[in-house]
């Protein structure tokens, strides 16, 4: 899909932080030149991408990580931040009465999507009809009157008239019972002075409520120039990316949003009436960086950053007393990211530090590394409400979490199951006063300190990760 480089370049620089929770200047750098190298690689106009690698940069440097967060987390908010500042909103398309001008250059895919548009705002209810005034393209009705019985909406089109500006005054009157009209215009091979003055001609005439631009993701450099032509002439309330099913980038159509200061209304993804998609945001930017659902992780670090430094707030003997969550599984897996976390965590609750820290084999931390990593993205997709209460994951979560995470369901399982396992070893500590505590340490430590007893080891299996 659209920026796909950026996806798996950025994915491997911003797993090199992922034991880290500072940042330093070389980390940012290299994020910033990974950046940079996928927008221009996906045809993003230059100042435009310098103007985000610097704000990103910036804010990397200045920006103070919240406590229980990773630098990897801290950085892929901004980018994602970023990203979804620099696209925008999708374009605002009230499902309600209203005149839609397409405008763009020949073969930028305008007929298609008018069809395609008439199409989505039928599903929506809504009675669409298309207006055809290309009278310079030969075929251009045929072609244009074919999709719209394609679309079953209403069509209008005079194959006999050479004025486009009159077919397009005939076809709001002669299609006056439907209540959005596509108004579809002629393209031209370049930003001809006739096409501009046609396109203002027409606009003048049918004085649409939303003018979209319609650009071609292999559009490339070109697309700063033609945008800034028709935002001149009629003024660009939104853009629709074609032919995004090829191997064409799109980052034209993010040049052409930037340059009209409009947004994306539609994304064009194959030659059929449904190959048609309105533009979401989140979900364009999370596939585009390949990272699961970035919405998630990007409102969890905000809270992180409202509710102060969640580290501090964390108390290791509030898992000794209640429930015990996800969330603190998170947390002890945060800790990890710092040096000899269990050790830590295990100092910080009474009776359970001691020798114990010893008899851990010494490549645990890296196999349980490994997993934590994979555990992590698990829960960057999981909902507050799956980290609060793990036991109500049910087979479609597990689904959905593990699409949006990009790890197979049995990762997933194997991360309830771990939590499950180290909260059932939890609840034998719970019932426990400090001097049958400080018995149960003795007694482990006397048969060799087996590791954590129930809290097993940490190596593979069995233990808490
Ligand atoms: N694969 C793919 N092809 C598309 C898409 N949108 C349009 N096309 C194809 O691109 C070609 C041009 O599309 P048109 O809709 O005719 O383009 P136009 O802007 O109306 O061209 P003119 O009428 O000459 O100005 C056609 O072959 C379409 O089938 C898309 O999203 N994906």
């Amino acid at each position: 899909m659209v920026l796909d480089d950026l996806g798996s370049s950025l994915r491997g620089t911003l797993d090199r932080l992922q034991g880290k929770t500072r940042l330093d200047e070389e980390d940012v750098e290299e994020v910033v030149r990974e950046i940079q190298r996928s927008l221009i690689q996906a045809d993003v106009e230059i100042d435009l991408v310098m103007e985000l690698s610097d704000e990103i940069e910036r804010r990397a440097l200045e920006e103070e990580p919240p406590g229980g967060t990773t630098a990897r987390d801290f950085v892929l908010r901004i980018v994602y931040e970023e990203m979804v500042d620099l696209v925008g909103d999708s374009t605002e398309l009230p499902l309600e009465s209203q005149t839609i001008l397409l405008a763009g250059l020949q073969g930028s895919g305008k007929t298609t999507t008018a069809a395609k548009m008439a199409w989505w705002f039928s599903k929506k209810g809504l009675r669409p009809a298309i207006i055809q005034t290309d009278t310079f393209r030969p075929g251009a009705y045929d072609q244009a009157e074919e999709m719209a019985s394609r679309a079953e909406v209403s069509f209008y089109g005079d194959p006999d008239n050479d004025d486009p500006v009159e077919i397009a005054r005939e076809g709001l009157a002669a299609t006056e019972e439907a209540d959005v009209h596509i108004v579809d215009t002629a393209g031209r091979h370049a930003l001809e002075e006739g096409l501009i003055d046609e396109i203002e001609a027409i606009d003048a005439t049918v004085d649409p409520d939303r003018r979209l631009l319609v650009m071609d993701a292999a559009i490339g450099q070109g697309a700063k120039d033609q945008a800034q032509r028709f935002e001149e002439a009629i003024g660009v309330d939104g853009v629709v990316i074609t032919k995004l099913d090829g191997t064409a980038k799109g980052g034209g159509a993010l040049t052409a949003v930037n340059e009209t200061d409009s947004s994306i209304a539609f994304l064009g993804t194959g030659e059929t009436v449904q190959d048609v998609e309105r533009f979401e945001p989140n979900g364009f930017i999370s596939r585009l960086l390949g990272m699961g659902d970035l919405k998630q992780l990007a409102e969890r670090v905000e809270r992180a950053m409202e509710t102060g430094d969640e580290e501090e707030d964390w108390d290791p003997e509030d898992i000794m007393s209640g429930q015990f969550t996800l969330k603190d599984m998170r947390h002890q897996m945060n800790a990890m990211n710092k040096m000899g976390p269990l050790d830590q965590v295990l100092d910080m609750i009474p009776g359970l530090g001691g020798g114990i820290k010893d008899q851990l084999p010494d490549d645990a931390m890296d196999v349980t590394q490994d997993r934590m990593r994979s555990f992590e993205v698990v829960m960057d997709s999981m909902t507050e409400k799956e980290l609060e209460n793990p036991r109500s994951v049910g087979a479609n979560q597990v689904r959905r979490v593990a699409r949006g995470s990009g790890q197979p369901e049995e990762r997933v399982q194997e991360l309830l199951e771990q939590h499950r396992m180290m909260e059932r070893t939890l609840k034998q500590f719970q019932g426990m006063g400090d001097a049958d505590m400080q018995r149960m340490m003795k007694r482990m430590e006397g048969e060799g300190g087996g590791g954590m007893g129930g809290m097993g080891g940490m190596g593979g299996g069995g233990g808490p990760f």
